[in-house]
């Protein structure tokens, strides 16, 4: 625990996370929430949160804001409370949608850890750094597995859950490919994770899904699986049905991005283009590619 001394100048330091779409999870719950978290498949997108940090004498209490708006951030501020008693102003900017399943909490979380430790020089390893963004996530239900994800990069299978200390993670060797989305609402992921009916289907769903990804872990298999695991949860809107039935016409796979209203679809080989003119008729498209690049610190 760092306290403030310095009697000057503000210390700033800013880090950057990748978003993360989980695909299907299983839910592992454990008293210890470095044991807690969830097993599971997604990917890690190259659209993220950047979040800046602020301490020193200008800043007087801790306020936490998102894309120029003050926030709650009840994860952020758990990540700040674990790390300092000094109060911090803390500025996130998403180019990935909140609340829509892609992350974007356990994105902020990471960030906030890696600039918080550069700020106040708290000399932490990423693995510590990961593990205050993995516990704040969980006990704050905004999120399980994201993290492990967050911190690996590429199309990440959860095997063992929680955060680096005892979580387990592989990876499905996969190629190039545009991830397409479109976001047709938000899902709070803590209403979902707090209701004991949808948490009991995902758990069967998620646990059949991880049998038959790991007899085939193709990219392609993991978008099957995730399908079926979205339509045995009964998580899945009507619009988002019939968005995935357009994206499957065109010979291109989609499900629902994990916990948001949200679809995410990819192309098998390069036919691209038809998957991405029949997602236009439902919104916006949003195209990410899936990343390996891992949390980092960045400099102005
Ligand atoms: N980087 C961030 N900083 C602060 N608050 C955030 C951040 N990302 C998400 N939030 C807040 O968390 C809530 C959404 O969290 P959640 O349902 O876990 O969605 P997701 O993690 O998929 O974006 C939103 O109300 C949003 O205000
Ligand atoms: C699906 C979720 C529990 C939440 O994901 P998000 O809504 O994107 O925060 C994720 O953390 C996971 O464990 O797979």
């Amino acid at each position: 625990m760092y306290t403030y001394e310095s009697e000057g100048a503000d210390f700033l330091a800013k880090a950057y996370a990748p978003g993360h779409i989980t695909g299907f999870f299983q839910i592992h719950e454990h008293e210890d929430p470095h044991r807690k978290g969830s097993t599971g498949c997604g990917i890690v997108l190259n659209g993220g949160v950047t979040t800046e940090v602020k301490v020193g004498k200008s800043v007087e209490k801790t306020e936490i804001f998102l894309n120029g708006k003050s926030v709650k951030g009840r994860t952020t501020r758990t990540v700040a409370d674990m790390m300092t008693d000094v109060p911090v102003r803390i500025k996130s900017w998403a180019e990935i949608p909140t609340g829509c399943g892609f992350g974007a909490s356990g994105a902020g979380a990471l960030g906030t850890a890696y600039a918080l430790n550069r700020a106040l020089s708290l000399n932490q390893t990423v693995k510590s750094l990961t593990e205050y963004a993995h516990v704040a996530e969980v006990v704050n239900c905004s999120g399980l597995g994201d993290i492990a994800a967050q911190s690996n990069g590429g199309v990440v299978i959860r095997l063992q859950p929680g955060g680096p200390e005892f979580g387990l993670v592989d990876r499905i060797p996969a190629p190039e490919a545009r991830v397409f989305c479109i976001v047709l609402g938000e899902i709070s992921t803590g209403s979902v994770l707090r209701d004991e009916a949808a948490t009991g289907k995902i758990n069967t769903a998620g646990k059949a899904a991880m049998s038959e990804l790991l007899k085939k872990p193709t990219l392609e298999n993991f978008m099957q699986q995730a399908k079926m695991f979205a339509s045995k949860t009964g998580l899945m809107s009507s619009r988002a049905k019939d968005v995935i039935e357009a994206a499957n016409a065109t010979g291109g796979f989609a499900s629902q991005a994990m916990l948001g209203d949200t679809v995410f679809a990819i192309s098998p080989s390069c036919q691209e283009f038809p998957l991405y003119e029949a997602l236009q008729e439902f919104g916006q498209v949003l195209e990410y590619g899936i990343s390996t690049c891992l949390p980092k610190l960045m400099y102005d």
